[in-house]
């Protein structure tokens, strides 16, 4: 496990909703095979905020993310970006509003073997034609540490140091809002601590909004509000969370599941 994060931090005026989901239910299969691995799903996530998901395995934390971040389709209800209803878009679209307005971040950091750090950090502004805004990349490189890193391949980096290449690389485009999903699942506890720092920092001190998958409730102790799943519903939820806390939650549910 990671080491606790510091003091609560000061939070800024929340401005709006960065993403939202309505009734939103996903079925997997039909008949014997079928799974409803959401089920009628409503949460909003606050701009300048950082959300952890967290429940039991297969609980539906990952679908919860895929949908919101219009990278899977759903069943039946809504999912918006700001105010974009991802239900509304077509295929290219969604790409666009994907590049454009959303940063992801991964457990497998999917960096570019062959490109360096920077060209890494740059590539979703390659996609898309335009050029990194100098002080910005400055900015997000200084932060993430990398400034000595530039150059080099993520083959030449260690886990914690490509996971923060991956961060940066969602954070470039300066996109709305952050999906992580369990982006500390490859890391060792130091690493992951500074991954999750950085990510906390964004929020803080760049005033980005970040929805985190995890199962680890030290992890989950950097959000500022940690809600819980359980057989694809929205069961629970946390703020100002604390690694103790959410770990007698999480406990709760094995009691549960145990006695069910
Ligand atoms: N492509 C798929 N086809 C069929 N069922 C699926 C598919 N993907 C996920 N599921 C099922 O949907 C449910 C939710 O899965 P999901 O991956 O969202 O859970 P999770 O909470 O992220 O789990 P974990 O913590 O183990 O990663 C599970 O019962 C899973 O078996």
């Amino acid at each position: 496990m990671t080491a606790a994060p510091l003091a609560p931090h000061p939070h800024p005026a929340p401005t709006g909703i960065a993403a939202a989901t309505t009734d939103l239910s996903k079925v997997y299969g039909s008949g014997d095979t079928r799974v409803v691995a959401l089920d009628r799903v409503s949460i909003s996530f606050h701009e300048g905020r950082f959300t952890a998901i967290m429940g039991p395995s297969g609980c539906g934390k990952s679908t919860l993310m895929h949908c919101a971040a219009g990278l899977d389709s759903f069943s039946s209800g809504s999912a918006r970006i700001g105010t974009t209803e991802l239900g509304s878009l077509n295929d290219e679209q969604l790409t666009r509003l994907r590049r454009d307005r959303i940063g992801f971040i991964f457990q497998a950091f999917n960096l570019m073997p062959t490109l360096t750090a920077l060209e890494n950090i740059t590539l979703p502004l390659t996609i898309a034609g335009r050029k990194p805004d100098r002080q910005w990349l400055d900015h997000v490189v200084s932060l993430t540490g990398l400034s000595q890193r530039l150059g080099h391949r993520p083959g030449q980096l260690s886990g914690g140091q490509q996971q923060r290449v991956a961060v940066a690389r969602a954070l470039i485009a300066r996109p709305s809002i952050i999906f992580g999903d369990e982006p500390t699942g490859n890391l060792d506890s130091r690493a992951g601590a500074e991954v999750l720092g950085f990510l906390r920092d964004s929020v803080r001190e760049l005033g980005r909004t970040v929805v985190m998958v995890t199962h680890d409730p030290v992890a989950a102790a950097y959000a500022d509000r940690v809600v819980f799943l359980s057989d694809g519903r929205l069961v629970d939820e946390m703020v100002q969370p604390t690694a103790d806390r959410v770990l007698d939650r999480m406990k709760a549910f094995d009691a549960r599941s145990r006695t069910s």
